[in-house]
């Protein structure tokens, strides 16, 4: 096994950067999720790694080795696309077998590495079968097992799971996540899907334009993201502008927003505060609006969006439409055209400074 790492990789088509001084330290046995949204390079820093295409500058290092100019064939790197393309004329053991058969191993080493690998996703009675007499979840695993069995360094995955359906895809995670463990291979996954980033990956890399915005653990870049697109690219946010105070900013109409302790910008600048929707309390306006406790705005409400175990409300203040999110536990529903107030600690508060 060993891990990956870029270091300033830039690569670029015509005027467009694709890639932008990318570096990334990708950990041996651990599981990356790239996200971004569509056009980010996400695909492109996949294909330099896997060597189907070269960067104009940086550096590409797998297991602590140069890879720059070795060849495709030879990083021993395993892929799985959403059109995973399966031979449909093979059987499914012939098509695990493909990739040492053109290396030329023995026959016998063959069938049981290939059964290794089939048992591993769980097809072992089915490796005679065709690839069409399989379901959508069972030639992913295929797939998965064609990357696999030749024992790769790296388990590259763009988009695996893109052509389920949601039940499929959430069983499939599961397997790929224990797959990956049991082999314990360094994984760098491309998804468009933000949950699955959260649930499934050690670190998560957010790219934008092909530059990488910010990377860490799912729930430090969930907790507390650096730019107003890393808050609102994973996970929902409302943002408020103002300028900084020196515990928080000002909002245009004078309101203050306390945000958690440990930023500092300097007072006066432009600067944002990002509040997770599932972080305020929402209430009856009774009146008493007093900032001992924490932040409190009043808003009306607008509407709820019911979605089975919480319900969002969308709520209007001075011009802007905030958003909170509540778990249905049998309380009482505010109606649309209530006053009430929202109320969040300064600890769920985080300042950013102006992009
Ligand atoms: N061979 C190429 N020639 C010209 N432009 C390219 C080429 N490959 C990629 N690009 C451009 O580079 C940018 C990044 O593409 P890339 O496929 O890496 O994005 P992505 O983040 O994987 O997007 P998606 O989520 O849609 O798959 C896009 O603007 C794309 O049009």
């Amino acid at each position: 096994m060993a891990g990956v790492q870029v270091s300033n990789l830039s690569r670029n088509f015509g005027a467009h950067k694709a890639l932008d001084d990318v570096s990334i330290d990708f950990a041996d046995g651990g599981f990356y999720a790239l996200l971004g949204p569509s056009g980010s390079g996400k695909t492109t820093l996949l294909r330099q790694i896997a060597g189907f295409d070269f960067p104009d500058s940086g550096r590409i290092a797998i297991g602590g080795e140069s890879v720059e100019r070795v060849p495709v064939e030879r990083r021993r790197i395993g892929m799985v696309f959403q059109n995973y393309a399966l031979f449909p004329n093979m059987s499914v053991a012939d098509n695990v077998a493909f990739g040492l058969s053109v290396r030329g191993e023995a026959k016998a080493t063959i069938a049981s590495e290939v059964q290794r690998a089939l048992d591993l996703v769980q097809l072992s009675k089915l490796g005679g079968r065709r690839p069409h007499q399989l379901s959508g979840g069972q030639r992913q695993r295929v797939a998965l097992a064609r990357a696999i069995v030749t024992k790769p360094r790296v388990l590259l995955l763009d988009e695996p799971l893109g052509a389920l359906d949601k039940a499929l895809r959430v069983d499939m995670q599961i397997e790929l996540k224990r797959i990956q463990r049991e082999i314990g291979i360094t994984t760098i996954f491309v998804t468009h899907d933000q949950e699955e980033a959260l649930t499934m990956s050690d670190r998560i890399g957010i790219l934008r334009d092909g530059r990488l915005v910010q990377e860490g653990p799912p729930e430090e870049i969930y907790d507390s993201p650096k730019s107003e697109f890393a808050a609102t690219f994973l996970g929902d946010a409302n943002i408020f502008r103002g300028e900084t105070t020196g515990v928080g900013i000002r909002l245009p109409d004078g309101t203050a927003i306390a945000a958690r302790a440990g930023a500092t910008l300097a007072a006066g600048a432009k600067a944002s505060c990002a509040v997770r929707p599932e972080r305020i309390r929402i209430a009856i306006d009774s009146g008493s609006a007093d900032q001992a406790n924490g932040n409190v705005l009043r808003g009306q409400v607008s509407k709820r969006i019911f979605a089975g175990n919480n319900s969002t409300y969308f709520v209007e203040r001075d011009g802007q439409t905030l958003k909170v999110i509540v778990q249905n536990t049998g309380a009482d529903r505010l109606a649309a055209g209530q006053e009430v107030l929202l109320r969040w600690s300064p600890k769920s508060t985080v300042l950013i400074a102006a992009n």
